[in-house]
């Protein structure tokens, strides 16, 4: 699925925001397994869990952005532990900026700021807890006539009870409650 406009929040952060919204399952596409595939064999991690879900945005040209956040939903977890997110970029260079969290013993730690472009083909994974202390935007970006796609891939573990995932991972860690959650 392709989030049209990218200035809009990911079918993740609505189904997060909207608890009583669940987004059906879907199988993978050949297309999108391939992808992953090359995506997984560049990233070398062999043995590392696979990501379960993955949101596609579309900015088809540089008015259309994505302002300052942290994919701090709580269906993924990010705020609890680590949490890996990874990245690919298609079409047109963006840029993409991150920049720390105000930190209570620092009040200026928040302007710590980086900034990549990133290009057809680059791929970034953002790591343990840096949906805790960074945000990130990709923003308007004047000029820019052609579209990017950006593929992301998170890790659902907050499952609905009634979703078969859910049962199996209870079943994993507990024999004893019959894989309900
Ligand atoms: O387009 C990108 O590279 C970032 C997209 C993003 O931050 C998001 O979907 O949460
Ligand atoms: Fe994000």
């Amino acid at each position: 699925r392709v989030n049209r406009n990218a200035e809009q929040k990911s079918l993740c952060e609505k189904a997060a925001a909207a608890p009583t919204s669940t987004m059906p399952a879907v199988e993978v596409p050949d297309w999108l397994s391939e992808v992953e595939d090359a995506v997984w064999h560049a990233l070398c991690t062999t043995g590392v869990e696979r990501p379960n879900s993955c949101v596609a945005n579309l900015y088809a040209d540089g008015m259309e952005s994505v302002d300052w956040h942290a994919d701090n939903e709580p269906l993924f977890e990010g705020l609890l532990g680590d949490c890996r997110i990874v990245s690919l970029s298609l079409g047109e260079t963006r840029r993409f900026d991150l920049r720390r969290r105000r930190g209570l013993s620092n009040p200026q730690q928040h302007l710590e700021r980086v900034s990549v472009d990133l290009q057809h083909g680059d791929l970034i994974t953002m790591e343990g807890c840096f949906q805790k202390h960074w945000y990130h935007r990709v923003p308007k970006a004047g000029g820019v006539t052609r579209p990017r796609i950006n593929l992301t891939w998170r890790s659902i573990r907050r499952h609905h009870a009634t979703c078969p995932l859910a049962k199996k991972m209870c079943h994993d860690c507990c024999s004893s409650c019959g894989g309900m959650v």
